[in-house]
């Protein structure tokens, strides 16, 4: 028995899972969290709007605040076109690890890029480091007390342009209350709320589209 409840997650993946098979993934850590165990991925109803808006907005860059296992990582790179690529940023090195081997086992590795550390650092090293100019996407998933924060930042190393989206899971569930009032308020952004629940849970929660007017 695998200690950890991340390396159990992908232990039943690798076990049951098809390889190569985006989708496959996605499906089974949902069913082993759903049946087994439940981990804080953002899950299949929350998915399902993650995947709208991730369509609607066709991103080129994506960035993940908030890695964790891979799920949305894998979940969001199975929609990119060609050409596209994500980076996630993870500060747990064992869940960076995990990570690391889940999005390899989904075959969606040439599209993401796991950067391990802190979204304070590695938020302004984006465009130096990393070569980034802008980001067309990010999915807020990381800790909901550096949403506000972490958006100001992005804004800041002017890495969010005109039409830039954001989207923020846990807005109501743990809750992001100072991020709804920053985003919804300092008349930047066109702000949608979609309500739905916790990942395997009938709890209420939402996340909320930001999407950037520009400076
Ligand atoms: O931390 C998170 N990051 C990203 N997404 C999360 C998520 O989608 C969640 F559902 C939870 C959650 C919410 C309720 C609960 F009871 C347990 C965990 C957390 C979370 C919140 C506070 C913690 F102390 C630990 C975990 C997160
Ligand atoms: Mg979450």
């Amino acid at each position: 028995m695998a200690q950890r409840l991340e390396e159990r997650i992908l232990e039943y993946v690798k076990q049951h899972a098809a390889e190569g098979d985006p989708q496959s993934v996605v499906d089974h850590i949902d069913k082993y969290c759903s049946q087994n165990e439940w981990a804080m991925h953002v899950g299949d109803e929350k998915g399902l709007i993650l995947d709208q808006v991730v369509k609607e907005t066709n991103p080129t860059i994506v960035l993940e605040l908030g890695t964790y296992c891979g799920y949305s990582a894998t979940r969001i790179a199975r929609l990119l076109k060609p050409g596209s690529r994500l980076l996630t940023v993870e500060m747990n090195p064992e869940n960076a690890a995990v990570a690391k081997q889940m999005i390899q086992f989904a075959g969606v590795q040439d599209k993401v890029e796991i950067l391990e550390g802190s979204t304070e650092v590695i938020i302004p090293s984006l465009k130096t480091k990393y070569g980034v100019d802008r980001v067309d996407f990010v999915f807020i998933d990381h800790f909901s007390e550096r949403y506000t924060a972490d958006t100001k930042l992005l804004e800041e190393c002017q890495l969010i342009k005109k039409g830039s989206v954001l989207l923020a899971d846990n807005v109501v569930f743990p809750g992001a209350p100072d991020f709804l009032e920053y985003v919804r308020t300092c008349g930047r952004y066109d702000c949608t709320y979609y309500p739905s629940h916790l990942e395997y849970s009938d709890k209420l929660d939402a996340l909320e589209k930001a999407v950037f007017k520009g400076p």
